[in-house]
């Protein structure tokens, strides 16, 4: 793909991130491709996802340098501008970035020479009851270090206001929307809807509605569902309910859940991708579905989603089966799939050792 201007979102407590971003503005200089600084992590205020991407001259590349939580951020400025993003794993566990720091050159070429796929990953966002802030008085004790809150999140203005339908918010989530308790003390009690239809009013810790990609996270914490990030669906998973019936349900795509605070409920806040947005209060209710734009996420070698859960994961086998045999890491065949399974996707021996990353 061309690559008309590079959006750089560092880590910058990393001095590997600082290094490797050296790396990026070096090539960006190489081939005359402008590159921007967009994560306004030091200073000292946050802006809404277009006025970042705004300032940054709308990058069409957004490269991002850290962990998760960086790419995280990188992600939803590039879904507002319909950016790739492309992140490169100088963080702790690198569920979703792509690249090492050392392939970090390598896979800007890939990018410009058009050898790499783009993975289309669903977003969430919502519709709520009233405009999400968060009290000022608030700010300082949320942050524990983490910069800056986001601002307010924005009233879209290409969808109509209804006062039973309620507000669109310009906001997308890649892994997870959250209602959780405010009060340490006090749990939210919140009727849960899934299409329309009451499914059970729940008092517990948070509740939570995760992307696939987003069930790793999270939802996985409070013991949900592992779901291919190719899979269409939405994850509601409660987390410590106070009642039996704990499980995750997972929806189809087109299937929303609303979140309704009950009238004595302790009051909730709404986090974004780990980002505190808002706060509510009882009667409030927010209606979390899948937004119809996507995120594009450059992917330079074969999905190997499972090969990542079990190594950043650490899967530990059962002792059992370790004493009773050492299965290979890939399905053995040599040869391609017969034509009644030509339609699967599989990682087998026949396509050459795991992808390196
Ligand atoms: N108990 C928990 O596990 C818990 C609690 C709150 C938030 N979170 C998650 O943290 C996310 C924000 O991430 P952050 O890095 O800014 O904060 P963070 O540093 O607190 O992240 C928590 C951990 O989750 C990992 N992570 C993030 N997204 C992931 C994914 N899709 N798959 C697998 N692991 C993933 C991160 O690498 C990190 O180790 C939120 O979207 C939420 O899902 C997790
Ligand atoms: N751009 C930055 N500048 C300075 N400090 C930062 C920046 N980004 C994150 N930090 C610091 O690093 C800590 C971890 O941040 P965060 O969890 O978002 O990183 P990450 O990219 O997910 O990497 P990791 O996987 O190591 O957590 C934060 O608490 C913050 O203090």
């Amino acid at each position: 793909m061309t690559v008309g201007r590079v959006g750089l979102v560092v880590h910058g407590g990393r001095s590997e991130a600082v290094e490797a971003a050296r790396v990026v503005r070096a090539w960006c200089e190489e081939y005359a491709v402008p590159c921007t600084d967009i994560d306004v992590w030091n200073e000292g205020e946050r802006h809404s996802a277009h006025e970042e991407v705004e300032a940054a001259g709308d990058p069409d590349l957004i490269v991002t340098l850290g962990g998760d939580g960086t790419f995280l951020r990188g992600a939803r400025l590039a879904a507002q501008n319909d950016a790739l993003v492309l992140g490169v794993d100088l963080g702790r566990v690198g569920f979703l970035t792509e690249v090492s720091a050392a392939g970090v050159r390598a896979a800007l070429d890939a990018v410009r020479e058009e050898r790499l796929a783009i993975d289309s990953r669903m977003l969430l966002t919502l519709r709520a009851s009233r405009r999400l802030e968060v009290p000022a008085d608030m700010e300082a004790w949320v942050k524990y270090g983490r910069g800056p809150l986001l601002p307010p999140p924005q009233v879209r203005p290409d969808c109509e206001v209804d006062a039973e339908w309620g507000i669109a918010l310009n906001v997308t989530a890649l892994n997870d929307i959250v209602l959780e308790k405010l009060a340490r003390d006090r749990q939210v009690s919140v009727g849960v809807y899934i299409s329309g239809r009451l499914l059970a009013s729940y008092s517990a810790d948070a509740l939570l509605v995760a992307t696939p990609t987003g069930s790793t996270a999270y939802s996985f914490a409070a013991g949900g569902p592992v779901v291919s990030p190719r899979a269409e669906a939405l994850v509601f998973t409660p987390v410590a309910p106070h009642m039996a019936f704990d499980r995750s349900v997972v929806t189809a795509p087109d299937e929303p859940v609303g979140l309704r605070v009950l009238e004595r409920s302790g009051p909730a806040a709404v986090s974004i991708d780990g980002q505190l947005r808002g706060v509510l209060g009882p009667g409030d209710w927010i209606g979390v579905y899948a937004a119809p734009r996507r995120l594009r996420a450059a992917r330079l070698g074969p999905m190997d989603f499972y090969g990542r859960l079990r190594e950043r994961m650490n899967l530990t086998d059962a002792p059992a089966a370790v004493a009773d045999g050492s299965p290979a890491p890939l399905w053995s065949v040599t040869s391609p799939p017969p034509g009644d399974l030509a339609h699967l996707s599989f990682l087998t021996t026949a396509d050459g050792p795991p992808p390196l990353r």
